[in-house]
């Protein structure tokens, strides 16, 4: 097993009773399955709800694995499955613990209440917090349950409160809390046991969209630092895209896609992620190396100089790629990063890596109005000028399904075929 969670052909299935008659009902649900029957067809044929169906997934440790889908797709479903509290029918979920690895189809005495203790800890959209509790104690609450003694049970606790910024509220409780802020305590809270696992099921949902924002950006800046991995659900693409280093689209409790954000943005699978992705915004979903033109696909003729931009700039690159000249009609150029202090300076050329948001490389190319040359590790891969930027804004997409709005032409540009990210 490579990850640290691996779905293998998982199907849950809800009988809708719980008593010895529910095995036989999902038994025969699952041949069902089997047979081709729709989800409609088994709720009507035997009362069993599909909750997910033949889930195949291998999440990588230290990643944001985002589940996305529209309301009923089964997201919820597969995150329980995670942590033992929904049932697997058939197939089996391993996650690896240290040296060990546990299958949740059949978890051994135990092992669930360790799992739950140790490594995986949940954060739920409506914070779950206890009223009665402050907020020092309700961060306390998964370090109790391990029976720390007070004074170290204090230390740690303090320590994540001022990681999420609320230790000055340590003493409040949850109703004198913005909905922001409780949700920071739902975080540390998860945080606080050092969990490998983090589940979050909507987590930020029920929050007004800046401040859901402003939440999306403190976890991104403090997975930085935590490096845990993270399975993250929502209904939102745009959250999906911001937030996830993969993303699994669901539908009728499938998994239809699963990839980078880019993937999905550029190479959606089906009619439906098209559908999807027609209404993302592509500003914090795409970036510099797949709006770019790159370089390699308008060599000049001899090896070392390459010629881009209509003959405008003649780049000069070392053997090793990196940039050793640069020229504009004939005038010799200067370049820099793009957070130098040169980057105003008259006739530069600013460089960004392959990684940089397409809002970063709007913001730049405003700022500057100078032409951006894209590296990777030092190389210079691309260039982006207006002409790629506006593409990108206006096409992404749409390339292999959707509208059909860029022409066939448009589908000849290297810029987003030639995406190397
Ligand atoms: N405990 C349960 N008992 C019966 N059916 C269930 C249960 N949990 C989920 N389901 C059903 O399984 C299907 C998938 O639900 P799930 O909550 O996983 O979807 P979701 O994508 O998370 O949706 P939402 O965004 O609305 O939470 C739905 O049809 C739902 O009614």
């Amino acid at each position: 097993m490579a990850g640290i969670v691996q779905f293998d052909k998982v199907d849950i299935l809800f009988p809708g009773i719980d008593d010895r008659a529910a095995r036989g009902r999902v038994e025969a649900a699952l041949k069902g399955l089997d047979a081709g029957k729709s989800r409609n067809d088994l709720i009507a044929s035997n009362g069993v709800v599909v909750g997910a169906a033949d889930v195949n997934l291998e999440i990588e440790q230290g990643e944001i694995f985002v589940l996305m889908g529209l309301s009923g797709s089964g997201k919820t479903t597969v995150l329980r499955a995670v942590n033992g509290l929904n049932k697997i029918s058939r197939g089996r979920i391993l996650i690896r613990q240290g040296d060990r690895v546990v299958d949740m189809s059949r978890p051994e005495a135990g092992v669930l209440k360790r799992l739950r203790n140790e490594a995986v800890s949940m954060v739920f959209q409506q914070f779950a917090l206890l009223p009665w509790r402050t907020v020092r104690r309700n961060v306390e609450l998964g370090l109790e349950l391990r029976r720390m003694p007070a004074a170290e049970m204090r230390k740690i606790v303090d320590e994540w409160l001022d990681v999420v910024g609320l230790l000055p509220w340590a003493e409040k409780y949850a109703e004198e809390l913005s909905g922001g802020m409780q949700q920071r305590v739902g975080l540390a809270r998860a945080l606080v046991t050092n969990p490998d696992i983090l589940l979050m099921d909507e987590p930020f949902s029920a929050l007004d969209p800046l401040i859901r924002n402003k939440l999306q950006d403190e976890l991104l800046s403090l997975q930085r630092t935590v490096r845990k991995t993270i399975i993250f659900v929502t209904h939102d693409l745009d959250e999906a895209l911001k937030i996830g280093n993969r993303i699994a689209i669901m539908k009728d409790g499938r998994v239809i896609q699963v990839g980078k954000p880019e993937d999905i943005v550029l190479r959606p699978a089906t009619d439906y992620v098209a559908e999807f992705v027609k209404h993302m915004n592509p500003l914090t979903a795409l970036r510099a190396a797949s709006l770019m033109k790159p370089v390699g696909e308008v060599v000049g003729a001899d090896g070392a100089h390459r010629f881009i931009d209509r003959d405008l700039y003649e780049i000069e690159l070392d053997a090793d790629g990196r940039l050793a000249g640069l020229h504009c009609r004939g005038e010799s150029v200067g370049w820099c990063d793009a957070d130098s202090e040169f980057v105003r300076t008259a006739g530069n050329v600013v460089l960004v890596e392959a990684g940089c948001l397409l809002k970063d490389v709007v913001e730049i190319r405003q700022m500057t109005g100078r032409p951006i040359f894209v590296c990777d590790g030092g190389r210079i891969i691309g260039f982006c000028g207006s002409n790629e930027i506006l593409d990108a804004l206006t096409h992404a997409g749409r390339s292999a399904y959707g509208d059909g709005a860029r022409s066939g032409s448009d589908m000849s540009k290297p810029m987003l075929a030639n995406s190397t990210l």
